[in-house]
């Protein structure tokens, strides 16, 4: 994946991105989920951490003043601080072209009908966490597929916060991701239980989800 990284530009229809949906596209046709590390393109990646770091410097720090109800709504289930991605920034707008991509490309090739999109920047400090849960419950929510790429390097065993993802409900297990910079999770909102493990150090991710056009418009989503 390194070779596609390089030579990304934001140049709309990118052969180098058909790769990489390609890929990803594979993973939840045969397993429900794809794992990419390092497969984010590198000046995206770069653009999105960027900004969220100068985030951090404003929005984050004043917490609960700019952000509203944006913070810390179910401290019981999760304690990261998220801000939602509305395209204002050049950085916002490179992602959700990206993402725009990416929901063609698996429209094309799964006929997933994937209709909107909507994904927030999250903060987990050191402490936080998110416990086992859905991202849909079948036939409750539009939500159908997950998508979390993260924006943290040199990440070490010790230093904890792996989203855990489950294959069912009676899966114990899982498979652990580390959440490095620049690496892909795509999993259907309805089939994967999971959770982020307490992380000791500051952890940055962008999480966002997919939906279909449905009605089912008066149930909120699980608890964020
Ligand atoms: O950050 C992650 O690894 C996953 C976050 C998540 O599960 C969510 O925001 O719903
Ligand atoms: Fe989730």
């Amino acid at each position: 994946m390194l070779a596609l990284k390089n030579v990304y530009e934001f140049t709309g229809n990118n052969s180098n991105d058909d790769s990489l949906f390609a890929l990803i596209a594979e993973g939840i046709d045969k397993r429900g989920y794809s794992i990419m590390p390092t497969a984010l393109p590198e000046a995206l990646t770069h653009s999105l951490f960027t900004h969220q770091q100068l985030m951090e410097a404003d929005k984050f720090k004043s917490a609960g003043i700019g952000r509203g109800k944006e913070y810390l709504q179910n401290e019981f289930v999760r304690t990261d601080a998220i801000s939602w991605i509305t395209g204002e920034s050049q950085a916002g707008q490179d992602w959700l072209t990206w993402v725009a991509g990416l929901q063609t490309y698996l429209n094309r090739r799964l006929f997933l009908g994937l209709f909107s999109f909507e994904s927030h920047f999250a903060h987990y400090s050191p402490g936080d966490y998110y416990k086992r849960h859905y991202d849909a419950f079948k036939g409750e929510s539009n939500r159908v597929l997950s998508v979390v790429v993260y924006f943290n390097s040199h990440w070490l065993p010790s230093d904890g916060g792996e989203l855990v993802l489950y294959k069912s409900d009676h899966d114990k297990e899982g498979i652990k991701v580390v959440p490095l910079m620049g690496t892909i999770v795509t999993f259907l909102s309805e089939e994967f239980p999971h959770q982020v493990l307490a992380a000791n150090r500051d952890r940055y991710s962008i999480a966002g989800w997919f939906r279909v056009n449905t009605s089912v418009t008066d149930r909120v989503d699980p608890p964020r």
